[in-house]
């Protein structure tokens, strides 16, 4: 006798899972292989940025109290003492009446206060000497980038478990990061059970099926940070099943199962968990797809055993497994942002589940609208292609109109 499922709330769900969850520690690696992994601890400004005084602009570095009163009609005219591309160190001090050409990015000689942009100027040459005609007055400061403009040594520049984006990458280059510490990303094995299946390089054969599901999770994996190995078909015997999966725990970090979690005579899933010395810690969620969705620990791993259907297994892994490889590369928002919108189209449906549909969105006069992304059956997997966000059907809502207000969750999301 199969032992009875206990219908766990999908939010509850996900909280059974936080006690378990254990980031995996961290290595240093080079910092282009950084690039989309999540750090392992607090940066630190190393020095103030920019650490020198730069121009903004190509032009003439000026005391600004010499531009006084210019004008297309009443230019000033300085005498060019020194000119300054990006890189070099200026040797001239600024004095009265004196201004030095300057590049982008340049260093500013001391004495300037200002820049003013070279189409603002001529620049003429009389008796040997180099001049700058200054058409408009400048202000102190004027096109001046200060130092520590943008952060001053020391500050906290990027948290630990942020994920190192295109803004974390250029930090970490401008601040001398040749090295990264980052969380070490979690080794997830994914094996499809399944008579049913074939390789994705077989011939299809009446009553069989091509293998979808391991390849689509792997694709989650890696999206969430993690490192797939894609592992061979599980046969449905209950014993050899069983076997692989607690070997396979003893070498990566979680093991995911798709298929045979439900109530059906081969799905075996359901016997291991009756047989193993591990912890369950949830069977059945109360939620479409992905009603069988289990969950279990052994030796302080998990075991995630998500249903077959493809729809099923997609949204299991979305709300039950990203945020555990999530947490374990210390991320700290491990669940998926959510926001609200509006739905495009009526939802019904019949029975007091939440019904989690794969969604679309699309902004239309400044709103946010959400509909199903396609056929919303857990067998359905084209639809998955075009989904963008997961709609939230509450429980007591059999009939939500067009025009309501959903909980979306939102897929791919930049952190
Ligand atoms: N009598 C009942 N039948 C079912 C129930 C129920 O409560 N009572 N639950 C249904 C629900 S809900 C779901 S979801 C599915 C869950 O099925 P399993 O997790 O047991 O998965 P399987 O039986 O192995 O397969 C279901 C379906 O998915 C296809 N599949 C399986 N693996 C793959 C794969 N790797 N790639 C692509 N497609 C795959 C498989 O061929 C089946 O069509 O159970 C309902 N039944
Ligand atoms: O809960 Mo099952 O995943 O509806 O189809
Ligand atoms: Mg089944």
């Amino acid at each position: 006798m199969r032992f009875q499922r206990e219908i766990v709330d999908v939010w509850d769900a996900q909280k059974r899972l936080e006690p378990w969850i254990r980031p995996l520690g961290t290595e240093k690696v080079k910092l282009t292989d950084s690039i989309g992994r999540y750090l392992g601890e607090n940066v630190a400004a190393t020095h103030d940025f920019p650490h020198f005084r730069r121009s903004m602009m190509d032009g003439f570095a000026v005391r600004s109290a010499d531009t006084k009163g210019a004008s297309e009609e009443c230019p000033v005219t300085l005498q060019v003492i020194e000119s300054i591309p990006c890189g070099a160190v200026p040797t001239k001090k600024l004095t009265a009446n004196t201004a030095v050409r300057i590049m982008t990015g340049a260093m500013m000689p001391e004495g300037a206060d200002s820049v003013v942009m070279i189409e603002l100027t001529e620049q003429m040459q009389k008796d040997g000497q180099t001049y700058a005609v200054v058409k408009k007055e400048t202000k102190p400061d004027e096109n001046v980038i200060p130092i520590g403009l943008e952060m001053a040594k020391g500050t906290l520049i990027l948290e630990k478990g942020r994920k190192i984006n295109p803004g974390e990458a250029a930090l970490l280059a401008a601040f001398g990061y040749d090295t990264v510490t980052v969380s070490r990303r979690p080794t997830v094995a994914i094996f499809a059970t399944g008579s049913e299946l074939l390789d994705v390089s077989e011939p299809l054969e009446p009553g069989k099926i091509r293998n979808s599901n391991s390849y689509m999770v792997a694709a989650q994996v890696l999206n969430a940070g993690g490192i797939p190995v894609l592992l061979e078909k599980v046969p449905d015997d209950v014993g050899l099943a069983k076997s692989m999966i607690l070997d396979a725990m003893e070498k990566v970090d979680l093991v995911i199962t798709t298929g045979g979690a439900s109530v059906g005579d081969y799905d075996i899933l359901v016997d291991i968990f009756e047989q193993w010395d591990g912890k369950m810690l949830f069977n059945k969620v109360a939620m479409r797809p992905g009603s069988p969705t289990t969950v279990g620990v052994w030796r302080d791993k998990f075991l995630f055993a998500l249903s077959g259907n493809p729809g099923a297994c997609f949204v299991g892994f979305e709300l039950f497994v990203r945020p555990v490889i999530w947490g374990m590369q210390g991320k700290p928002d491990i669940y998926l942002p959510s926001f609200s919108a509006f739905l495009a189209e009526d939802y019904k449906k019949k029975d007091s589940f939440y019904r989690i549909v794969r969604g679309k969105s699309e902004v239309k006069d400044g709103k946010i609208y959400v509909r199903s992304a396609g056929i919303d059956q857990s067998n359905v997997l084209s639809s998955i292609r075009d989904t963008d966000c997961l709609i939230v059907i509450p429980r007591d809502r059999n009939v939500m109109n067009a025009g309501e207000m959903v909980k979306v969750l939102r897929l791919n999301v930049p952190e």
